[in-house]
């Protein structure tokens, strides 16, 4: 693909520059009035289904995928990208600053799982802290 979006990589692509052009995306095309919260959720939740489509009937895939061909990993791609430009604008036009609110969910997952013993966490001074990482 060619284009103005060549050369990003994870470090250079923010959520910042994800929200700025999908909001010139939508402006550009005067789709702002389709762009509302519900839409865009519904469009998201859609999107989720053809990343879905690509895991369908083929049994558990290992970690880096590596018997895929490389336009199976490039749809792959696509879908993925769906799914997080939809998300990234639910985001924006509900005012939730996503980057932040994806922190602060970092920060609260840690204290819910605290590290094993023996693993340098609060879980070493506390005898009864580990679960594994299972859900309570
Ligand atoms: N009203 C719209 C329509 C599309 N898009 C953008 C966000 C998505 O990244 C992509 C989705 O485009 P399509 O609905 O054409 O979906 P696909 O690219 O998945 O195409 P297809 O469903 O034909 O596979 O385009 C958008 O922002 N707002």
């Amino acid at each position: 693909m060619t284009g103005s979006n060549e050369g990003g990589d994870d470090a250079s692509v923010t959520i910042g520059l994800l929200k700025r052009k999908m909001d010139e995306f939508a402006k550009a095309r005067d789709w702002e009035k389709f762009h509302s919260p519900r839409n865009l959720l519904l469009a998201m939740v859609g999107e989720v289904g053809e990343l879905s489509e690509i895991f369908q009937w083929k049994g558990e895939v290992p970690r880096g995928i590596p018997d895929w061909k490389e336009e199976e990993k490039t749809h792959l791609g696509e879908e993925l990208s769906d799914v997080l430009l939809y998300l990234v604008r639910l985001s924006d036009v509900c005012g939730v600053d996503l980057g932040k609110a994806a922190l602060r969910k970092l920060d609260l997952n840690a204290l819910k799982y605290p590290l094993p013993k023996g693993k340098g966490g609060d879980a070493d001074a506390d005898a009864g802290g580990s679960n594994n990482g299972e859900a309570e």
